[in-house]
């Protein structure tokens, strides 16, 4: 269909970068140290292909998932991502907003510059069934952790996504190099803001902080709220995971932004899969682009992906609008690619339709060859 008039191609992270100062590109942008898994969270999608099933008929498709006693219209949430007014003035409503028109759940972060009940409001407002959920960075005070967790319970969250892979921040090598430490004056980390000991109104920073598996039982007796484990890439944390009664896991490694060494999250995904065993559902996150890229985390195990940069792209290049689009987009080409697969419903796709691209080159021998 490429001609002429078919106009560059879309490129998300170029038009947003013309839109964002430089830093703040590069936050968004940016991993730890040489922003190898960075890379590979999308080259790891490259690696691999799919076998589509032929011949299976029925034009109907159906790619709801159910998640935690709820159907999704499909196998996409927007992962948690913090400073959204940093890409757009309208922030994480307007990422709210277009989440619940498109029906996507919406794990909103403890590092927002909107509050959770000001995010969920705005969220209601599209669809008042909207599902929120949100995450978490356990903190060392105890109060603090409660605090949080009582606001996102009473701002109507109906599950609490605690991330996991961040004992210490990661090496952001941009934002080293730029200087970027703090938000604009204006903008803060609002659901900060009156925790208990700081002063009223002032915002506590966020810790980073090497938390254990009994802080996780802490937390389990605080709340009834369902507990999801972000950042799980090793299968044995998985099986300890759901001994500890955690109620799902998202394979991720935080975008790059964390272990620089760490795999692309689709590589780890089937092992962690494999170890769970269908016990809880698995999520994943990092470097889903486009529907293929969802058609391949759900062939090895996913029951759903999520999806942060593209977010932040599609909120600072059209705001509410902006986000509503590629979140259709993304969805609309999974149907197409399932449709392609011979599937009809997200769990047609299995491991077996999975297979490395590029296969090592073969020499001709000259006999047989044509
Ligand atoms: C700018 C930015 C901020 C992020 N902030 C958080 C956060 O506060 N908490 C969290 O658990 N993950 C955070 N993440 C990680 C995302 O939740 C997600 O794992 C990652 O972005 C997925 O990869 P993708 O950007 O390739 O889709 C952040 C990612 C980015 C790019
Ligand atoms: O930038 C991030 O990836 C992130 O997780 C974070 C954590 C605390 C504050 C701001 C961002």
């Amino acid at each position: 269909m490429t001609g002429p008039h078919a106009g560059p191609p879309h490129r998300p992270a170029e038009s947003a970068r013309d839109r964002l100062s430089p830093e703040h590109y590069d936050y968004f942008a940016g991993g730890a140290g040489e922003e190898t898994a960075l890379r590979d969270n999308e080259d790891a999608f490259g690696r691999l292909a799919l076998l589509p099933r032929v011949l299976r008929g029925g034009a109907e498709r159906d790619t709801r998932v159910s998640v935690l006693g709820r159907e999704w219209p499909a196998p996409l949430f927007v992962s948690p991502t913090a400073f959204h007014r940093l890409a757009h003035p309208d922030g994480e409503a307007a990422t709210a907003r277009a989440a619940a028109a498109t029906g996507t759940p919406l794990v909103t972060g403890m590092a927002a510059t909107t509050a959770v009940a000001d995010v969920v409001t705005a969220a209601r407002e599209a669809d008042p069934d909207a599902v929120v959920w949100f995450q978490l960075y356990l903190q060392p005070e105890h109060e603090v952790t409660a605090e949080l967790v009582h606001r996102a319970e009473r701002a109507g969250c109906s599950a609490l996504v605690v991330t996991v892979d961040s004992p210490v921040f990661g090496r952001r090598t941009r934002d080293l190099r730029n200087g970027f430490r703090d938000l604009p004056p204006g903008l803060a980390a609002e659901n900060m803001r009156d925790l208990p000991g700081a002063a009223p109104g002032a915002t506590r920073d966020i810790a980073m902080w090497p938390a254990g598996w009994d802080d996780l039982g802490r937390l389990r007796e605080l709340t009834g709220l369902p507990l999801v484990l972000k950042g799980v890439l090793h299968p044995e944390d998985a099986r300890v995971a759901v001994e500890h009664g955690v109620d799902a896991l998202v394979v991720s490694n935080h975008g790059g932004r964390q272990l620089d060494a760490a795999p692309a999250s689709v590589e780890a995904l089937p092992a962690v899969a494999g170890a769970v065993a269908g016990r809880v559902p698995v999520l994943m996150d990092g470097g889903v682009r486009r529907g293929g890229d969802i058609a391949l985390a759900l062939a090895l195990g996913a029951r759903a992906v999520g999806v942060g940069r593209p977010v932040l792209w599609a909120l600072a290049t059209g705001g509410e609008a902006g986000v509503r689009q590629a979140l259709t987009a993304l969805r609309e080409d999974f149907d197409h690619v399932l449709a392609l697969c011979g599937g009809h419903r997200p769990q047609d796709l299995t491991a077996d339709q999975v297979v490395p691209r590029g296969l090592p080159h073969r020499p001709r021998t000259g006999e047989g060859a044509c």
